[in-house]
């Protein structure tokens, strides 16, 4: 008797072990550390909220920065409150990201770049019926088709600065709400969706040339832009968007930075947002094989909870119908 529980128990034991040790040998992409000191680091959307708390933060970690944004003054004022903070100065330069030709000149002019942030975006939160198809082109064109503007003026500068400086990488802002669609977000959860189509693919594309992808997933943030977006967000989107905590601009540009130092594909940046990571890893990469071995194990589980709260969600929306 005595023996059956002996391999019962070692049987229960060496299944796991058995399948970190497969994980080990098979994840990939394989694991990387993307440098930052005295790298040439570009971020978009760096004059505000998560962008130019990421720009400080690499100022901070010894990398050179450029930031890009539209409005001139408030370009001016990042480039001031960084060097007040860090006694660096950072390059700015004004471009739409819509305007491919003005997009490749400033990448130009900036110069090879190691780590591509394109972390740029626009969120107009509202009910499909009520809002204007320019309000959802304007989400499309400045969220997805400003991404494939970026990546395609510096892919190639990226490209030949490889073999010199090591690993490089192309990280791009998504949002929780591009792991999930939400009530009131469907031009926006659209637009971000499709930055995982467009990272996933381009992953493999750039692998070889030793460029590492990463997609970052934040929830609600303390921003002037978030700010913004709550004046006019239906309560439903505010409502279940808050099944996530919210976080602060500085919490977000630290997951998103150690996120991009390890080349890690999916980045989450709270507790919900690594659950979500998880129950959303279907055929994403994985480098680390303790995360593979994670979502293996409780892949069945995470769906389960996924379905409480799509309960927790649709019962939320029929209290509402009901008030109406
Ligand atoms: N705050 C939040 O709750 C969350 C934000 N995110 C994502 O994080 C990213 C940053 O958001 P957040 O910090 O809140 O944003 P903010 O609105 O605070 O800042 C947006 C930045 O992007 C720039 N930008 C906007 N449109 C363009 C454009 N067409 N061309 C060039 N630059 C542009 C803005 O500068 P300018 O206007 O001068 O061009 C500004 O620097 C976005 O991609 C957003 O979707 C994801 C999840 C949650
Ligand atoms: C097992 C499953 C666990 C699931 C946890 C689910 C939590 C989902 C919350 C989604 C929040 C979306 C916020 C979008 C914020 C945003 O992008 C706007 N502020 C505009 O920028």
């Amino acid at each position: 008797m005595a023996d059956v529980y002996f391999s019962f128990f070692s049987l229960i034991l060496l299944i796991p072990l058995l399948l970190l040790l497969i994980l080990y040998f098979i994840v990939r992409p394989k694991p990387v550390r993307v440098p930052i000191k005295n790298r040439h680091v570009f971020i978009t959307g760096g004059s505000s909220g998560i962008g130019l708390a990421l720009a400080q933060l690499c100022v901070q970690q010894g990398a050179d920065v450029t930031i890009l944004a539209r409005n001139v003054s408030r370009l001016e004022e990042a480039k001031q409150s960084i060097k007040l903070a860090t006694g660096r100065d950072v390059s700015i330069f004004s471009a739409d990201v819509r305007d491919y030709d003005a997009v490749k000149r400033v990448v130009e002019e900036a110069g090879p770049i190691d780590v591509l942030v394109c972390n740029h975006g626009v969120y107009v939160p509202q009910e499909l019926e009520d809002q204007d198809l320019e309000e959802v082109k304007f989400m499309i064109d400045v969220n997805l088709m400003g991404t494939f503007h970026l990546i395609k003026a510096a892919l190639p500068g990226m490209k030949k600065i490889r073999a010199e400086r090591g690993p490089g990488s192309i990280a791009i802002m998504s949002s929780q709400g591009g792991q999930v669609g939400i009530y009131g977000y469907t031009a926006y959860s659209a637009s971000k969706f499709g930055l995982k189509g467009l990272a996933e693919s381009l992953q493999h594309e750039i692998i070889s040339d030793n460029i590492h992808v990463s997609l970052v997933f934040p929830p609600d943030t303390e921003t002037p832009g978030f700010a913004e977006e709550v004046k006019r967000r239906p309560q439903l989107s505010s409502i279940i968007a808050a099944s996530s905590g919210a976080m602060k601009a500085d919490e977000v540009a630290k997951k998103s930075l150690n996120g991009i130092q390890s080349g890690s594909f999916m980045v989450p940046c709270n507790f919900e947002g690594f659950l979500l990571g998880v129950a959303t890893a279907g055929l994403s990469p994985q480098r680390s094989f303790l995360m593979a071995f994670v979502e293996v194990m409780t892949a069945g589980l995470m769906r389960f909870a996924g379905l409480f709260f799509q309960w927790n969600w649709y019962g939320c929306i029929e209290k509402h119908a009901k008030k109406k």
